[in-house]
């Protein structure tokens, strides 16, 4: 036995090349592996996972086009990948602005010590939390429309500009008076910052994602829009249903109870819980539509 071992070791290992690998090479493969996966995930939650889709059957195509010595064909690729590549990036403009963004809001520091829930570290407050959850299933029962963009880390100011300024404490009996059939604040959605509403009536981008029911109307749309746009919170409440729902992270999650929104709130209640958040949100859950 000890012969064998012997032999295969001269036979095969010897010849074999083993490079130096040094602790920089494994913090490099980490990192690098790291960004692809990170990558992936922004793919496959936005419109560039139809990009990357079309990219595999585009090179799929030349690469036949080479086999068979397609020479026009090849030529017609050669010179328009560098139009494709400036009309990618032209198409997925949001979509990379908000990866960008995300990368510099992230506070790296403070996801070192996901227990540090300090007031300085909160985002709003219980009351608020409390406030959001009641004013909503009230208006649920009584099927008054509502839409609350709760906002994170990315700054909200270009949609709040769309709509009429305030700022005041978030109550349920505010939220409840905004939102009020007939009152000149009803239409559109508010948008919280920290514990207090900074903007009424405002305009949200609309979704254009094709696989949202059609059952569901703007209101929905647009809160699934802001949620592919923005790190952003969005509650819904359905004037024809009464139902809840939340959208997050491009995903909608439709008919929610007390209890789930509550648990959504409080996860992103605390700036420090953002890389966990993320996490969450990265796979589809229950309820989940879209
Ligand atoms: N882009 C938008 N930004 C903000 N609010 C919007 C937007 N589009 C529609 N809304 C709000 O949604 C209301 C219309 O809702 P609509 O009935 O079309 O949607 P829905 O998803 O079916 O919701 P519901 O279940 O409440 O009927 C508008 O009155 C307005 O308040």
């Amino acid at each position: 036995m000890e012969q064998w071992i012997r032999n295969f070791f001269d036979n095969y290992v010897s010849d074999m090349y083993f490079p130096n690998v040094h602790l920089t090479d494994v913090i490099e493969i980490l990192i690098v592996t790291v960004i692809v996966y990170e990558i992936m995930l922004w793919m496959k939650n936005t419109k560039a996972w139809m990009l990357l889709k079309g990219m595999i059957v585009l090179a799929a195509f030349i690469l036949l086009a080479a086999i068979f010595q397609m020479h026009t064909i090849l030529y017609l690729a050669k010179t328009s990948i560098n139009v494709l590549a400036i009309a990618a990036v032209v198409v997925f403009q949001p979509e990379l602005r908000r990866a960008l963004e995300k990368l510099g809001e992230k506070n790296l520091l403070s996801n070192i010590n996901p227990f540090d829930r300090s007031k300085d570290n909160q985002r709003f407050s219980d009351e608020t939390l409390e406030a959001l959850v009641k004013s909503c299933f009230d208006m649920g029962s009584v099927s008054t429309g509502a839409l609350i963009v709760v906002e994170q880390a990315i700054r909200l100011t270009e949609y709040e500009m769309t709509g009429i300024e305030l700022d005041c404490k978030v109550s349920t009996q505010i939220l409840l008076n905004i939102f009020e059939h007939n009152t000149p604040l009803h239409d559109g959605a508010v948008i919280v910052r920290g514990d207090r509403i900074t903007s009424a009536t405002c305009y949200l981008p609309l979704s254009d994602n094709m696989q949202i029911s059609k059952e569901l109307g703007t209101r929905h749309r647009a809160a699934l829009g802001m949620s592919e746009v923005s790190d952003a919170l969005i509650i819904i409440v359905s004037e024809e249903s009464g139902q809840v729902s939340v959208a997050m992270g491009g995903q909608l999650v439709r008919g929610i109870t007390p209890e789930y929104l509550a648990s959504r709130l409080s996860q992103i209640q605390y700036r420090t819980s953002e890389h966990k958040k993320f996490t969450i949100w990265k796979g589809r859950q229950r309820h989940e539509e879209v």
